[in-house]
């Protein structure tokens, strides 16, 4: 494993083939990140969906993760989690070696196993994955568990609810139990994939509202995934932009643009803008589904940062 300097350096000094900090200064000081990863690579069923991403993301970063179905956004945040074993490559948490600081990792799967809980009043379920100290049993461990239940509601504004049964509540809050279940735990990084699936426009703003409180106000990294970056783009600091097993990172003008996209894509894109909002689309055409992820299990063609020019 590289330490940490090795691995901030690289990143800063824009020498990543694929990703770069949009940060130069912090990196280049080789320390404060929440999250490196250097020539991660993952494989799913023989196929390569991530191949030597390079990641630098600073403690209280709201990151948006975006990239087509199948692009391996998922995979991303398990392979965090260490779910998802790696197949090359490092990765550092919190400055220290993944394993070790997983623990403060909360996580909010895109898959939600409806049902099993409905059963729970919302305080229960939320107090459900409290693990507090291993020894701490009796009074002063019920004392610790409930102050964790409550800041967590009250981290998502669910306090109110907190008698409600979890069947009881409408889609966005019951997202909003999710990510507070996620942290009733001491946790630095909360990954959320596809929290606003299914969610109304309003439901989607107070997801991201909270989100972007924890980031500022708690000093938490948040990684959320989505497909349509135009919710998020009020709320985020940087954008992660996956396609061919590549990714790219930075703030949206420096990632959301033709060129930089184009680059990633290894296919003419562009990207059009209405008020505040932006259309990312391949020029002439649809996305061949070979351009989303990697398909195979040789390395890529490294994308030389010199292409990645700046604005649409
Ligand atoms: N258990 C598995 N076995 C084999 N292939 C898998 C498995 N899980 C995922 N994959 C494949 O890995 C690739 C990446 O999947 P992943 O779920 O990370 O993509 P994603 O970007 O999150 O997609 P989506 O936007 O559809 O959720 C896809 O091609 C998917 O089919």
């Amino acid at each position: 494993m590289a330490n940490a300097d090795a691995i901030g350096h690289r990143a800063g000094a824009g020498q990543s083939p694929l990703i770069v900090a949009s940060d130069s200064s912090t990196a280049s000081k080789g320390g404060g990140w929440a999250i490196q990863t250097q020539g991660l690579r993952c494989s799913l069923g023989g196929r390569v969906v991530l191949d030597g991403l390079d990641l630098a993301i600073r403690p209280g970063q709201f990151v948006g993760v975006f990239g087509a179905n199948g692009a391996g956004k998922t995979t991303l945040l398990r392979a965090l989690l260490g779910l998802q074993p790696l197949q090359a490559g490092q990765l550092r948490l919190l400055g220290q070696d993944g394993v070790s600081k997983r623990r403060l990792i909360g996580y909010v799967s895109q898959r939600d196993p409806v049902g099993a809980d409905s059963f729970l009043r919302v305080r229960s379920y939320v107090a459900a994955a409290w693990q507090g100290e291993r020894w701490g049993l009796g009074l002063r461990h019920a004392a610790q568990r409930m102050q964790a239940v409550e800041a967590a509601l009250q981290a998502v504004d669910m306090a109110s609810l907190a008698e409600r049964g979890m069947d009881s509540l409408s889609g966005g809050q019951r997202q909003r139990a999710r990510i507070a279940q996620a942290l009733v735990n001491p946790v630095r990084i909360l990954l959320l994939d596809e929290p606003l699936s299914n969610l109304d426009p309003q439901a989607q703003q107070r997801i991201l509202q909270t989100a972007r409180r924890l980031c500022t106000e708690q000093g938490l990294t948040v990684l959320m995934t989505a497909h349509d970056i135009n919710p998020l783009l009020p709320h985020m600091d940087q954008v992660l932009y996956l396609a061919g097993g590549r990714g790219r990172l930075g703030t949206v003008d420096e990632v959301v643009n033709g060129p930089t996209l184009s680059a990633l894509y290894g296919m003419p894109m562009a990207v059009a803008r209405d008020g505040g909002y932006r259309f990312i689309h391949p020029v002439g055409g649809f996305i061949p589904e070979e351009a989303s992820h990697c398909g195979h299990d040789h390395g890529h063609g490294e994308v030389d940062p010199s292409d990645l020019g700046d604005g649409a």
